[in-house]
């Protein structure tokens, strides 16, 4: 069966799932979307239902994932949730099972689901939403783990792929297939990029009532006034370079490869606008989040471990030339921090952000304005020291993911910070002693930007920041803090694309303020 596994690797799985009682809902046409879409380089299909499963079994031998949905009043479940599914689909001819595995009330115990699978020589996919659940799944034996259920089990649905579960679940080892509100081919490559076994794209093929609300809804926005130009936007980081449209909140295309960091500043340059090309003539304004510091359009590296740019390099008449047009341009954390009081965990409060990843950074909104500072390094919280030099260094090359990763190599263990924390959740003493120096580190940081700027809330970003127990360790640490001085701490809601985000509409803000000028 693993040969199966191999058929679709790093490949399109179309999803041939109609609207429920749409016209196009019957195994007609679901045979149809099919074989149109093993004739186009699709490599597997899911199917649901067992009358459509019959039928496109009898039309092709392609790897099928199938599943059955309900609706019941007894669970939210709805994903193949019982004995008699699993077994209708193994009769019916499919290759994988795909089940809910999500951590909610449910008729039959997953496991069991698993093991029946399992037990009637299929493959079995877990459906989940969280990375927790991904944990389990693997744990009881699945053989394909999707993000399927990720912005479905409760609160408003997302419009954009969960990259961050991706990007988690594939590093936990096991083939991992992402799903969900992926929408546009860059989305899917995006997806195999961040090391996804397989892509499976569902409404965006085989929906026709859902793309075609796409379009009328962009263009009632127009009509209603909403300006629906794309910005272009980019975010030039230390190990990617990230372009995007981005319109209000949303980011609708995003194209990203390697920052090759020996390059030099030019060629880096050279690759925003090469990634760029393609949308020529979409969009309006432009903005750019860097790292490292920006002041009167010339760029400087807060780290050059990061980024090694030399210093007052000039960004934005680089970029300017390349790019036709004007580039309004803010450090990659100020960006991000600016995104998430606009559109994220933040909305309308003050706030101070703080990325804790590879580095750490921070941005601070107060009064609804993005504070840059007088040298453009307002927020650079991980250069902060707790002592005067001579200890150790700043905050961040003790806390940060890079410096977790540095300690433990020093004593001989080679492992990321994802590893470390992995190491932390099976309980292993090394890993969980270091994750809480950074905790306690970083929990000092915040107490004391909590008195120096009394802001409504501190929202937390970063892949080590967002990490399962890391938050909850800081919060254990400010616990003690009279109730006056104790900080609201908050989770950063838009992932890898806040910084894009936030410099985007910062650049329609001074498109729009340049316009106004007489
Ligand atoms: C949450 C849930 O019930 N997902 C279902 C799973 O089979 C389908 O309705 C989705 O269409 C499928 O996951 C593909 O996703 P998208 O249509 O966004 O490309």
């Amino acid at each position: 069966m693993q040969a199966c596994l191999q058929r679709f690797a790093s490949s399109l799985i179309v999803s041939c799932q109609p609207v429920p009682g749409g016209p196009l809902d019957h195994p007609e046409s679901v045979v149809g979307f099919a074989l149109a879409a093993l004739a186009s380089g699709a490599k597997g299909l899911r199917i649901e239902g067992v009358a459509n499963l019959r039928a496109v079994r009898t039309a092709t031998d392609a790897p099928i994932i199938g599943l059955i949905k309900r609706d019941m009043d007894t669970s939210p479940v709805r994903i193949t949730p019982l004995v008699e599914d699993v077994i209708a689909l193994a009769e019916a001819g499919a290759d994988i099972i795909a089940f809910d595995a999500t951590d909610r009330v449910r008729p039959v115990p997953a496991a069991e689901l698993c093991a029946l699978v399992h037990a009637h020589g299929k493959l079995a996919m877990a459906d989940i939403s969280t990375i927790e659940e991904a944990r389990a799944a693997i744990a009881f034996g699945v053989d394909l783990v999707g993000t399927t259920m990720s912005g479905y089990t409760g609160g408003p649905e997302p419009t954009e792929p969960d990259f961050d579960l991706l990007a988690a679940a594939v590093a936990l080892g096991h083939p991992v297939i992402a799903e969900g509100r992926i929408r546009v081919p860059d989305q899917a490559a995006e997806a195999i990029r961040l090391g996804a076994h397989g892509v499976v794209v569902g409404s965006a093929i085989t929906r026709p009532e859902h793309i075609t609300t796409w379009f009328a809804d962009a263009i009632e926005a127009v009509k209603a006034g909403e300006d629906e130009t794309p910005t272009l936007a980019f975010d030039l980081g230390g190990s990617k370079t990230l372009v995007a449209l981005v319109v209000g909140g949303r980011v609708i295309e995003t194209r990203s490869e390697e920052t090759l960091r020996g390059d030099g500043a030019e060629a880096w340059c050279d690759r925003v606008a090469a990634l760029a090309e393609p949308w020529r003539g979409r969009y309006g304004a432009v903005g750019g989040c860097v790292t490292g510091v920006v002041d009167g359009g010339r760029w400087t590296a807060l780290n050059p471990e990061t980024l090694p740019v030399p210093a007052g390099f000039p960004l934005a008449d680089a970029l300017a030339t390349r790019l036709g047009t004007e580039v309004a341009l803010l450090n990659d954390a100020q960006a991000a921090a600016w995104g998430e009081y606009r559109y994220g965990g933040g909305v309308g409060r003050d706030l101070v952000f703080l990325t804790i990843s590879t580095g750490i950074g921070g941005g601070v909104v107060l009064g609804g304005a993005l504070r840059i500072g007088r040298s453009g390094v307002a927020g650079s919280a991980g250069l902060t020291r707790l002592r005067p030099s001579g200890d150790g260094g700043p905050i961040e090359s003790v806390a940060s993911g890079r410096a977790m990763a540095a300690a433990v190599k020093a004593v001989g263990i080679d492992a990321d910070a994802p590893a470390i924390f992995l190491a932390a959740a099976r309980g292993e003493a090394w890993a969980v002693g270091i994750i809480d120096r950074s905790a306690d580190l970083v929990a000092g940081l915040i107490g004391n930007i909590q008195l120096l700027f009394d802001p409504d809330i501190v929202v937390i970003g970063g892949g080590v920041g967002l990490a399962e127990g890391y938050r909850e360790r800081l919060e254990l640490r400010l616990a003690g803090q009279p109730p006056l001085m104790r900080p609201e701490l908050r989770a950063a809601m838009l992932g890898r694309n806040a910084g894009v985000i936030g410099v985007a509409d910062h650049a329609r803000r001074m498109s729009k303020s340049r316009g106004t000028k007489k």
